[in-house]
């Protein structure tokens, strides 16, 4: 299945949650993975931190590369380095299906990073951190295939959730072509969550609701039934 062929499916199955693996143990990655197949979650979003565009480093390729041989389910990566243009090719290698760079760290090449993710046949990726306006974002609405709102400054799980992502959220469903991906990352739990899908969040990543509890299925279920939008 083309890497690309992942999006579609992804927009058709709205709103869904994919957990952000950086909460999950390591030492332990099979076991994780499969526990999260069980739970039945569509998509992995994995957290790769360079220690200099954000504060954390955490991991690059060869995990990537681990995960991709242990499941089948689409990874969204989200680089939170400087540069991204270094790596991606190493990063698509390596089995990533969706690609994603900060804005901040990218600067006026963006553009051209998307087209060449999209050229390798992966989903193309832009994000901005909560200080970032959203008008840093909204020349790439039709060059993107997903546009992720920060709702924590990038760098670790496990913080509180910003609301100014929601505002951002708002903005870009109502200017965004409908098949443009919304996604939000950062404090996303049972008290959030409707909120970012009343705000128009397609993707939902979270972390630590979901790896600090001993059964992951249950904690997603909770999560999907308390994400529905209200009508
Ligand atoms: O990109 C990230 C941090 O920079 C993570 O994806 C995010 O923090 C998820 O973890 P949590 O749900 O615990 O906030
Ligand atoms: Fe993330």
């Amino acid at each position: 299945m083309s890497r690309r062929s992942h999006l579609a499916r992804l927009r058709q199955q709205a709103p869904v949650i994919l957990p952000s693996v950086l909460s999950s143990d390591f030492s332990d990655m099979r076991g994780e993975v499969e526990k999260l197949e069980a739970a039945g979650v569509q998509a992995l979003h994995l957290d790769v931190m360079d220690g200099n565009f954000v504060p954390n480093l955490t991991y690059g390729m060869p995990i990537v590369a681990a995960f991709r041989k242990l499941t089948e389910l689409p990874l969204d990566v989200h680089l939170m380095i400087e540069n991204p243009e270094r790596y991606i090719r190493q990063f698509y290698e390596a089995g990533a299906d969706i690609i994603t760079i900060h804005e901040e760290a990218a600067g006026s090449d963006t553009g051209k990073i998307l087209e060449e993710i999209k050229s390798l046949g992966c989903g193309a990726g832009v994000t901005i951190n909560p200080d970032i306006p959203v008008e840093r974002v909204l020349p790439f609405v039709d060059k993107a295939d997903l546009i992720l709102i920060m709702s924590v400054n990038a760098g670790f799980g496990g913080q509180a959730f910003n609301p100014v992502a929601l505002e951002k959220l708002k903005t870009l469903r109502e200017v965004a072509p409908p098949e443009l991906l919304l996604e939000v990352d950062g404090g996303v739990n049972l008290e959030t969550v409707q909120a970012c899908t009343e705000a128009g969040a397609d993707l939902l990543v979270i972390g630590s609701a979901i790896f600090n509890q001993s059964d992951y299925g249950a904690a997603i279920d909770e999560l999907y039934r308390t994400a529905q939008v209200s009508n």
